[in-house]
């Protein structure tokens, strides 16, 4: 199997595994993966398409750029900027980006603070967090409808070679080593959402 191969199959495995949770609502979301580092090539979903189903064409491979490297008649991601930025400024394998209510819920209850910070939380070990003082904060970026702009302000909360930014009232990215990596974030950030909410309606 090549390369190009085995990640196809890893990155769709996992969508596999997010649509299953219904995290692909109205085709919302986006996955990446790397494919290569000299040239900087990775696979992207195609825009638009239902995420849930999986198909030949779910992914296109692109550059550091976020252009096609083999003409198709589908599109990358309109997102495909944001992906850009995340291996242009880490050594991260893997990039992941999903619509749920709880993200959109809590990035609205704290867009204005600009961040939401966990302590105390177990799950904040995902993020290697292991000390009791440790405080896992995730910057919430306004939501640019042009994309340039929005990959720009996403760009400086890119310190990491893992993290998460949340877009508010659009969703959340995150990006790991690996497609394993990635996805143990992504599940650790949307359980501390769903957490925060609960405490909400019990405080
Ligand atoms: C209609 S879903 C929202 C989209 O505008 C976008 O935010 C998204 O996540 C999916 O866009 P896509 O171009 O399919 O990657
Ligand atoms: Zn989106």
């Amino acid at each position: 199997m090549t390369t190009l191969q085995s990640k196809w199959e890893e990155l769709a495995d996992i969508k596999d595994e997010l649509a299953a949770r219904d995290w692909f609502m109205g085709t919302s979301g986006n996955l990446a993966i790397k494919v290569s580092n000299e040239p900087l090539q990775f696979l992207v979903t195609a825009s638009g398409k239902d995420k849930k189903k999986r198909t030949p064409e779910d992914f296109l491979l692109v550059n550091a750029s976020g252009d096609l490297v083999e003409e198709s008649n589908l599109k990358p991601s309109a997102e495909t900027l944001l992906h850009c930025a995340i291996y242009e400024k880490t050594s991260s394998g893997c990039s992941l980006h999903v619509h749920t209510v709880a993200n959109n819920v809590i990035s609205e209850l704290y867009g204005d603070k600009g961040k939401i910070d966990f302590q105390g939380q177990e799950l904040i070990k995902a993020f290697g967090l292991w000390e009791e003082d440790d405080i896992l904060s995730i910057p919430i970026i306004p939501n640019y409808a042009h994309i340039p702009h929005l990959a720009e302000a996403f760009k400086s909360h890119i310190l990491a070679d893992k993290g998460a930014v949340l877009i508010r009232n659009h969703g959340i990215t995150v990006w790991g080593k690996d497609g394993f990596e990635a996805k143990k974030l992504l599940e650790a950030c949307e359980f501390l959402f769903q957490y925060q909410l609960a405490l909400h309606q019990i405080k």
